[in-house]
Formats: structure tokens, sequence, C-alpha cells
């Protein structure tokens, strides 16, 4: 099984399949600064980045912006002073997938 950083996301159809309990579980630990909250009813990776100013956040959102086009999987970023959160699902199937987790390891990669 491919590592969460060298995942390359795979397209998912409306309908597919979350990850099961046991997969969360084991990608989780992968990723232990993200939590997982709850978004309108989806599961949700969360992660809240700091930085020293507004210029540094921004170019932040730029290189997470870059990524996630590469990989066309795209997350929520909420961009304010010297901070940026990061959240990562799969609209399509209204879940986590590890896409979601290939995609948070690869955000924090990016620091
Ligand atoms: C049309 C649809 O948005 C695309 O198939 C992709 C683009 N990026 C995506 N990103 C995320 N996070 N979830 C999706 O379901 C998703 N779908």
């Amino acid at each position: 099984m491919d590592s969460l950083i060298t995942h390359k996301c795979v397209p998912c159809e409306k309908g597919g399949l979350v990850a099961t309990a046991e997969e969360i579980a084991n990608f989780k630990r992968q990723v232990p600064d993200w939590e997982i909250v709850d978004v309108q009813g989806n599961q949700t990776l969360k992660r809240v980045f700091r930085f020293k100013n507004f210029k540094q956040a921004l170019t932040f959102v730029n290189r997470v912006g870059e990524l996630a086009e590469a990989e066309y999987h795209h997350p929520t970023l909420v961009l304010g002073w010297g901070r940026v959160e990061v959240l990562w699902t799969t609209q399509k199937i209204k879940g986590l997938h590890k896409n979601d987790f290939s995609m948070a390891a690869k955000t924090d990669a990016l620091v």
C-alpha cells in the first residue's frame, strides 16, 4: 500500500465509498496534527496553520491551491491575518477518503 505522501489522488465517483473506521484510524495516525470535525454532516480533516503575517499566510494559501490543482482534489481554505484554516473532505462522497488524508500529509510537507 502506498504511503499517504506518495498516494496520487484518484477521481471519486458520486456515491463512492467513504473510508472505513479502520482506514480512518490508520490514516489519522499518519497526520497527527489534524483533527476530524463534522462540517455540515460530513467528516472533515481540519488544521490551522499560523504565520508571522498576512502575506506569509497568503503565500501558503497559493501553494496549497497549486497542490490542489495538481491533484485535482480541493480544500476549503479560510485565510486570516497570520493564519490559514485548511479543511479536507470529499464532497462527491460526503465524507473522508484516502485522498483527503494524502492531501493533509502533502499540506504538512509545504511548511
Ligand atoms: C466536479 C468535482 O468537483 C470534481 O470531480 C472534483 C474536484 N475536486 C474535488 N475536491 C474535493 N475535496 N472533493 C471532491 O469531491 C472533488 N471533486
